[in-house]
């Protein structure tokens, strides 16, 4: 493998040699083995230690040692790698199950072994996969007669036959040669658990569903029949859902594409877009694209982000002053060729996407063409924040049979309502929830580990520091490498992310932290800022450079907390509390992915936050007691401090999470200022800042002088000489 194509994953970087070699030296802070803590699923773990199960038919193994990978990147050079494979890290965890568990399936029994119902549910369980069927179509029986089939709620869980290695990509589902190498290509060897719990039921036929599927009796139904599905997949930070959603993009588009073209006597079919994906972020679109179009690779489907000014409709393009031209053929073909857009695979925030398909007057036309409709990160692109965008353009995605996915490590049951309503809504609409029409429609909820909770594999601190002034304190005892580890104030070796509640508060924090890195180590140049204030290619050019590992420090607000795939990152500092759980556990996420271990999630709050910090303790809570960790000193959350906690009242809760802690949100202007001197991001004093404000003054009060004489000077120089009046 590569080392250095591992090290530029995620950034467009093919050749990065010179550029890994000049910014990761010894002087790397990341440098050294990573840490190695306990298991993500507390379940998996004495399974596994056995290191080696046999069900029947099937000898499955743990693979994949050091050894096994055939290179060892160096430690120096493994900064925003891979780190450990995930094969090896199951070895440096004694057998023990991590987030991305891996398995591999070593057939004894001929190429495609079929699992039985119990093995099935052994394998399910024991990654903590739970797959539920909430509402589909069902035959329901009135005395001797059928009736026609009908819409319910069901919620009966269903136990898919698992996929157990990426050859079973190939073997039983049929994914193309080209797909298979490149998955292979990109070091994909072994599905993570939420593609060995999804791809089946979204690949397969409905009898890898297993027997208990109301209304798909299986000597009933028609052998390999497909169902028209709806996926809501909620799966751990970092644990491979967007490889999960593009492997089965990539595959239906390329089937689709291939009875096309036989259908049309091998001409080249009509292109158009077949699928969107939509994510919350432009970081975030761009993520996805890159990963999609290595993915992609030679098969000759074309994964491409939206534009701003791009069009899907031809009218759109037309209608559009702002790039018309002199109205002549060749203009118009010229503009349609750079406006419209020509992908098969389109990703795109909600809002950009939306003009896409808007007219001026928006109207949102329909899109009749997409026949897969993914949400990534959905339960913030149906929160009322993005809510009518999203909705807007699903309800444009008008074919009959579109399928749709939501992605995200946290879907709250109000979301999952809603999205599931939704669905049954407009196929009702649509005139498709007749028995006739919908033979086997489902809603299928697939939930990997504890649900909405945070990764396990992160140690998580909750520190006490009183007022802002201790916040910076503490931060910078992190930040200087001579600090002393203590139970306060941990070491957090960079790359880290810190998190603000607002974008002043962001810039405040950068400027006041800009020079605290020594000369030699790179100084300001290691700490960046990001927020969605700054230009586009601002943003993409300091997403680059952390990604390289020039910037080594970067403050952020809640932009990057979603969906963000930053390999080797330390870990997570929220100088200020999230706003919700959920955002927590986002934010936490960036680091800790695909089950690395020995990253730190550290919160700073203070007297201002004590009646909002429950949300956050309740989840580290949980996420301690999912690994059942015995807590050490300072570490976690200890029980009299949850007890002590107040309860967020609902209201409260609602409003934290629409503006969050409002004393932070104060301004100069309101309440003459007093707030918003108290939460200032600054370690100086009342008087230092009087001085400084009077040093300013002076200086100020000095130009103003002197731009006044030198404005009566030239003054007078202009004046004409009028003569001497009488
Ligand atoms: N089967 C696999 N083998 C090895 N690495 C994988 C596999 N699947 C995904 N990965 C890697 O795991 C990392 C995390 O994947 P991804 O960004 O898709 O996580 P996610 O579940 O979408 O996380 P989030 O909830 O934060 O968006 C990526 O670097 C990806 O390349």
């Amino acid at each position: 493998m590569d080392m250095f194509k591992l090290l530029a994953r995620s950034t467009n970087i093919q050749k990065s040699d010179s550029i890994v070699k000049k910014n990761v030296g010894p002087c790397v802070p990341s440098a050294g083995p990573s840490k190695h803590t306990l298991p993500l699923f507390k379940d998996g773990l004495g399974s596994h230690n056995e290191g080696e199960r046999s069900y029947r038919g099937t000898k499955r193994k743990r693979v994949g040692s050091e050894d096994d990978r055939g290179d060892s990147i160096p430690d120096q050079l493994n900064f925003f790698g891979e780190g450990p494979s995930l094969t090896s890290k199951m070895n440096e965890t004694d057998g023990r199950n991590r987030g991305a568990e891996v398995l591999k399936v070593e057939s004894t029994e001929g190429d495609d072994p079929e699992l039985s119902e119990t093995e099935c549910r052994q394998i399910l369980k024991q990654h903590k996969i739970k797959t539920t069927i909430l509402a589909g179509t069902q035959t329901v029986r009135n005395g001797q007669k059928h009736q026609p089939t009908r819409y319910k709620d069901i919620r009966v869980q269903i136990f898919p036959q698992p996929l157990t290695t990426f050859g079973e990509l190939r073997s039983k589902y049929g994914i193309s040669k080209r797909l298979a190498a490149n998955l292979e290509a990109q070091g994909y060897t072994e599905p993570t658990e939420v593609q060995l719990g999804s791809l089946p039921i979204l690949l397969g036929p409905i009898e890898n569903w297993g027997l208990d599927i109301p209304g798909a009796k299986k000597t009933k139904m028609k052998r390999q029949s497909r169902a028209d599905i709806d996926l809501l997949t909620i799966a751990p930070t970092g644990s491979g859902k967007t490889l999960g959603f593009m492997i089965h993009l990539l595959y239906e588009l390329m089937k689709e594409r291939q009875a096309l073209m036989q259908s049309l006597d091998e001409e080249h079919p009509a292109r158009g877009v077949r699928a969107l994906i939509i994510a919350p972020t432009h970081e975030l679109t761009d993520q996805i694209v890159n990963e999609g179009r290595k993915l992609a690779l030679g098969t000759g489907i074309k994964v491409s982000g939206l534009k701003k000014g791009m069009k899907l409709h031809l009218e759109l393009v037309d209608e559009d002053e702002q790039v018309n031209g002199d109205g002549s053929e060749d203009e118009k073909t010229r503009r349609q060729n750079k406006y419209m857009v020509k992908s098969d695979i389109l990703v795109s925030t909600p809002l950009l996407l939306l003009h896409a398909i808007s007219t001026n007057g928006s109207t949102i036309l329909p899109v009749p063409d997409v026949r897969f409709l993914v949400l990534d990160e959905a339960d913030v692109l149906l929160d009322p924040l993005f809510r009518a965008q999203t909705l807007g353009i699903w309800t444009a995605c008008s074919h009959p049979s579109l399928r749709t996915s939501l992605w995200s490590a946290t879907i709250g049951s109000s979301i999952e309502t809603l999205a599931q309503t939704f669905i049954l809504d407009r196929r009702r609409k649509l005139g498709l929830s007749q028995a006739s029409k919908d033979p086997a429609h489902h809603i299928i909820r697939l939930v990997v580990g504890l649900k909405d909770s945070a990764i396990p594999n992160v140690s998580h601190r909750l520190v006490y520091s009183a007022s802002e002034q201790g916040k910076l304190l503490a931060l910078r005892q992190l930040l200087h490498p001579s600090a002393t580890p203590t139970t306060e104030a941990p070491s957090l070796q960079p790359p880290f992310l810190i998190f603000t509640q607002t974008i002043p508060r962001a810039i405040a924090l950068h400027s006041e932290l800009l020079y605290d890195i020594p000369i030699e180590a790179g100084g300001s140049s290691r700490i960046a800022v990001l927020h969605s204030d700054l230009s586009d290619t601002a943003r993409s050019n300091i997403m680059a450079d952390f990604r390289k590992g020039q910037i080594w420090i970067l403050i952020t607000t809640d932009l990057l907390s979603r969906g963000i795939d930053f390999r080797g990152i330390n870990g997570v500092v929220n100088y200020d509390i999230p706003n919700t759980s959920a955002s927590y556990i986002h934010r936490v996420g960036r680091t800790g992915r695909q089950g690395r271990q020995g990253g730190v999630a550290m919160t700073l709050y203070t007297k201002e936050d004590i009646p909002y910090v429950k949300n956050v303790a309740n989840v580290i809570a949980a996420s301690e007691r999912a690994k059942g960790q015995v807590k050490g000193e300072g570490e976690g959350v200890q029980k009299w401090l949850l007890d002590a906690l107040p309860d967020l009242s609902k209201k409260t809760k609602k409003e934290l999470k629409r503006r969050g802690v409002e004393s932070r949100r104060a301004t100069v202007e309101k309440e003459g200022g007093r707030e918003a001197r108290r939460m200032r991001i600054s370690t100086k004093s009342g008087y230092e800042r009087q001085l400084e404000n009077k040093r300013k003054g002076a200086v100020a009060g000095t130009r103003r002088r002197m731009a006044q004489v030198e404005a009566g000077a030239e003054g007078g120089d202009d004046e004409e000489w009028g003569g001497i009046e009488n």
